[in-house]
């Protein structure tokens, strides 16, 4: 018979598999058990909605068999089983999660923690047996075709028999050996053991024969063994028990059953509802943030079941875009179970426990902030972009119940900060709330911009992301306080004495100006004495909407239409540089050229800007020198 070959990144993920040295190697079980699981869901899905399938609770059913003396155990379900194709696409290669292919080979070291990390269903099979054998019969077809490797060198298929539709999965388990023991794996009680821990909430019945003592019959003290086939699950869904019956590690082990994620969640949240529309739901804000969180393949959505049964692995209707990190599980008895895609998107009853479900990760996000801080702050490193995301997105329609759930580093806490905490802060005679936009808070801490605001004692967040600025530019203000950017044209703290001043010197050196910007007319808009400068000699700033941060980011996106900011020059009129540049003025015209080129060169440095002309620039430096 011939053997396939697995793909190449199956293969490698195979040799780390059965040379695993994880420590949880009973976690396989959960994992057949969960594929089982879901390959009934489907056939009785099916037998629900389609009138030609007789439909009998009974036959829907998860069978464990140990054969200690053969040294197989076996898993068989009564599923919707694979075609021959389904068992090539589905085992030859690995899940199509595509979590897998995410990491780079050379990230996959002996020992890595693959399964903390992704969870690779099927294959873990290996990390306890030495061949794995699955029988299977696809629904719909007439022959039952067998599946078999060794894990090392490929597969092999054939034809065989099989009655029923379904599959049995056959584990030969392995030897032990000097530091494993993998004995216990065809153990009852471990086995019972491991399938109450992780399966317990399994909708579908467990069974297995359990070993049994009763007298032996005509005798009063002799036992005899006999053997009685027993449901080792409690098969009520988690979210239909009472929240006191449950413990952290049972809703934990829940997000693990259900792949949510391979971390611990930071939140597990239990609705029972039972208003216009009943349902119970279990909703898990995640502790890491997925792989993919922050790319287009990344699909959101709640898993939805009508009365039990699963209709949907995805829904995303029931979950707003900011709050798309959330995973979880929602049951309803009220939803129909032929309710179509289209349909869903416009039902009232979704809508309503959409609607709730938003408003409760809002509350408990608000409660985490509140009593559980640096949980908080963990959660807002990871998913805190989706937030300000949340308030830009929608015109802004979201931002009420956003605000208070955002953070930003503060330059005088010297950490992160709620808008409440900046605004209870703030002086009286101050009159917005002031932000600098960055790239690290190490760059932002040496803005000249910021010499006249923190001279003032007042505080100033800081934009390290991307999005903030254009949140903040979206929110407008928070509890009446207008938001301010540090280079922003009027920053409401100049004094009429300052201004009194300036404008004298304008009007003195009003010569000077018209020619620094006859100078530099192709890039800057003005060039004026600055109001914020204290040390330093120039900066930039911008006028209108657009700040030069945000030109920044706009160029840096794909069909950029080379936007720019209104820039200004201001020139520090109190600095030594500005005696220079009156000298220039009036002695010597080029000079004064080649002054204005590199102070604004110099401006574009500290924005962190590109240079337009490099080679000019350094040119201009040596003839200074
Ligand atoms: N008992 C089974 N009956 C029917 N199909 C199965 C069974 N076990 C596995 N499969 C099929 O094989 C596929 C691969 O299974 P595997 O456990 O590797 O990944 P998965 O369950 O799809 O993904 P993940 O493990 O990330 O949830 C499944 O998606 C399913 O189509």
């Amino acid at each position: 018979m011939e053997k396939k070959e697995f793909r190449a990144e199956s293969k490698r993920l195979l040799d780390l598999m059965v040379n695993s040295i994880y420590t949880h190697k009973e976690i396989f079980l959960r994992e057949l058990i969960s594929n089982a699981s879901d390959a009934i869901d489907k056939i009785y899905y099916k037998a629900l909605t389609d009138e030609n399938i007789i439909f009998n609770k009974d036959d829907y059913y998860i069978r464990i068999v140990a054969d200690k003396d053969n040294r197989t155990l076996t898993i068989s379900d009564t599923g919707i089983g694979m075609s021959k194709e389904e068992l090539e696409d589905n085992l030859g290669i690995i899940a199509n999660s595509g979590s897998f292919a995410f990491k780079k080979e050379n990230e996959l070291r002996d020992g890595f923690d693959i399964i903390g990390q992704f969870g690779v269903g099927f294959y873990s099979a290996f990390m306890v047996s030495e061949t794995v054998t699955v029988i299977s019969k696809g629904f719909g077809s007439d022959e039952a075709y067998k599946w078999e490797s060794n894990g090392a060198d490929g597969y092999t298929i054939e034809p065989c028999k099989k009655d029923n539709i379904g599959t049995d999965i056959i584990l030969k388990i392995k030897q032990n050996s000097e530091d494993e023991k993998y004995d216990e794996f065809l153990e009852e009680y471990r086995l019972r053991g491991i399938i109450k821990k992780y399966s317990d909430f399994i909708r579908y019945p467990i069974k297995m024969d359990i070993t049994k003592s009763k007298l032996k019959e005509g005798s009063e003290d002799e036992y005899e063994e006999y053997l009685e086939e027993e449901v080792l699950n409690s098969m009520v869904p988690i979210w239909r028990k009472n929240r006191n019956e449950l413990t952290k590690e049972d809703y934990e082990n829940f997000y693990l059953e259900k792949h949510f994620g391979f971390d611990k969640p930071v939140k597990s949240i239990h609705l029972s509802v039972d208003g216009v529309v009943r349902y119970n739901a279990i909703l898990f804000i995640p502790s890491k943030t997925p792989y993919d969180f922050y790319t287009k393949e990344y699909e959101k959505g709640l898993e939805l079941y009508s009365n039990g049964v699963l209709i949907m692995n995805k829904c995303p209707d029931l979950l707003p875009d900011y709050f798309s990190f959330v995973k979880g599980v929602v049951d309803s008895e009220d939803l129909s179970l032929n309710i179509s895609r289209e349909i869903l998107q416009h039902d009232r009853q979704l809508k309503l426990m959409a609607k709730k479900i938003g408003d409760k990760i809002k509350d408990e996000l608000s409660l985490l902030l509140k009593n559980e801080r640096e949980t908080y702050e963990e959660f807002y490193e990871n998913f805190g972009r989706q937030l300000k995301y949340g308030i830009y997105s929608d015109f802004g329609m979201n931002k009420e119940t956003l605000q208070d759930l955002l953070m930003f580093y503060s330059s005088k806490e010297k950490k992160m900060v709620t808008l409440e905490e900046y605004i209870s802060r703030m002086p009286e005679e101050q009159k917005y709330i002031y932000y600098a936009s960055g790239e690290s808070i190490e760059r932002i801490d040496r803005l000249p911009q910021a010499e006249l605001v923190k001279d003032k004692g007042y505080e100033i967040l800081y934009f390290t992301d991307e999005i903030d600025e254009f949140a903040i530019k979206m929110l407008m203000n928070y509890k009446e306080k207008e938001f301010k950017s540090i280079s922003s044209g009027d920053l409401g703290i100049e004094t009429d004495e300052k201004d009194e001043e300036i404008n004298s010197e304008i009007e003195e050196n009003k010569d000077l100006f018209k020619l620094m910007k006859e100078i530099l007319s192709d890039k800057v808009k003005d060039i004026k004495p600055s109001k914020r400068l204290k040390k330093h000699p120039v900066c930039l700033t911008s006028e209108g909407e657009l700040s030069i941060e945000m030109e920044k980011i706009l160029n840096t996106m794909p069909n950029n239409e080379n936007i720019k900011a209104d820039k200004v020059l201001e020139i520090n009129i109190d600095h030594n540089v500005f005696n220079t540049l009156k000298s220039a003025f009036e002695n010597d015209k080029e000079k004064l050229e080649l002054y204005t080129n590199l102070l604004y060169n110099q401006a574009l440095l500290i924005e962190g800007l590109p240079i337009e002309d490099p080679v000019g620039f350094t040119n201009d430096i040596c003839k200074l020198m």
